[in-house]
């Protein structure tokens, strides 16, 4: 986080603008390669990482490309797109690039029996040598590429959108300038500890994940016959549940298309999958285990973005004038990336 705010006051002396959504990105990507490998995997000054960076970008890109023989399973095996050859081969770079890692860790146990690391890396290493046959490097491997894939481009979407929410309306940004000023001081970044004392800032992220949730669809089997709201679905559909239209529906939202914080001022409703009128994090058995990480993140990226400086869209537009056009990738993203330039307290 630290890393991101000094970025941005560096940028804000020269005037150039930020890519919100690529240096969120970048601060996801070093958060969960320390929290599992304790290391950074991006340097934002530099191209360091980026071959990192790009591949997950590159994965996430085939995963959201319209798929044929997603359709037609006849096709599955022709894959005449190359969607899944391409995701292969992204994903097995990838798999390298976490081997290597996990290869210089076993180094280092090797080297440094004791060495005291605490990270998830040792946690997995440590399990695995207990029972090898229930967890091994194969699994280690891949639920770290589950983790970097589902981790990033989620929380940088998402936290892209709340800005350009909060820039095209001034009186919000002044609104949470107000709470953050009364609350933490004017200027400084915003810790995790904070947020529970910030509920106008939360209003912010639920409203931004109501309005775009970054995965519009969940997707489920069906494992008996059943039937609902008049329809009969055979067992074995595929289901899509469409997050983003709940989340628009005029029958549950007073309003739906304008960005509203307030809304949840009196709303008890929450994110966690209880309320099904907001489940941009799904719900039931498979909802997303990063969940709280991922609120904790957005809360604490967007408090510091905002509290830490003012801001100004690139070019000559003005930020009311922000479109919120959509493109639909493997994740819900802004059709422009924001680039937003900003202005020293
Ligand atoms: C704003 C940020 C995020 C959103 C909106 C989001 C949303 C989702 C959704 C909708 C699902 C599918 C849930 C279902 O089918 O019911 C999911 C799955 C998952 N998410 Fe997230 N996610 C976010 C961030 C994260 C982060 C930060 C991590 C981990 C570091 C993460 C890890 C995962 C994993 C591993 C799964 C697969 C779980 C499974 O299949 O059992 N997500 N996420």
């Amino acid at each position: 986080m630290q890393d991101f705010i000094a970025y941005c006051g560096k940028c804000s002396q020269t005037g150039e603008s930020v890519n919100i959504g690529q240096a969120a990105f970048e601060t996801m990507l070093n958060l969960l390669s320390n929290t599992i490998f304790s290391k950074d995997v991006v340097d934002p000054y530099a191209n360091s990482g980026k071959e990192f960076k790009d591949i997950v970008w590159d994965v996430m890109e085939e995963c959201g490309k319209p798929n044929f023989a997603n359709y037609f399973p006849l096709l599955k095996r022709i894959d005449p797109q190359g969607i899944r050859r391409r995701i292969g081969k992204h994903s097995d770079k990838l798999l390298q690039l976490i081997g290597g890692l996990i290869d210089e860790r076993l180094e280092q146990r090797r080297q440094l029996p004791n060495g005291g690391r605490t990270d998830f890396l040792e946690v997995m290493l440590n399990t695995s040598e207990e029972d090898p046959q229930a967890f091994d490097r194969n699994h280690i491997e891949h639920l770290c590429l589950d983790l970097f894939i589902a981790g990033t481009d989620t929380t940088s979407s998402t936290l892209e959108w709340a800005m350009v929410e909060v820039m095209r309306k001034p009186y919000i940004m002044n609104k949470a300038k107000s709470e953050f000023a009364d609350v933490i001081g004017k200027g400084k970044i915003i810790e995790e500890g904070d947020i529970g004392r910030l509920p106008y800032l939360q209003c912010i992220v639920k409203e931004t994940l109501r309005m775009h949730p970054p995965v519009p669809f969940l997707i489920r089997k069906v494992d008996q016959e059943v039937e609902a709201c008049g329809y009969f679905v055979p067992k074995n559909s595929q289901v899509l549940v469409n997050v983003w239209s709940i989340g628009r529906d005029p029958a549950t939202w007073e309003d739906p298309l304008t960005f509203k914080p307030e809304r949840f001022w009196d709303l008890k409703m929450d994110v966690r999958g209880q309320d099904f009128e907001l489940i941009p994090f799904g719900a039931g058995r498979r909802i997303c285990p990063g969940l709280t990480l991922a609120t904790a993140k957005l809360c604490t990226m967007l408090g510091s973005l905002l509290n830490s400086f003012d801001w100004k869209a690139e070019g000559d537009i003005a930020a009311q004038d922000l479109d919120v056009e959509e493109k639909f990738g493997l994740t819900l993203a802004r059709a422009r990336p924001l680039r937003a330039i900003p202005i020293s307290l």
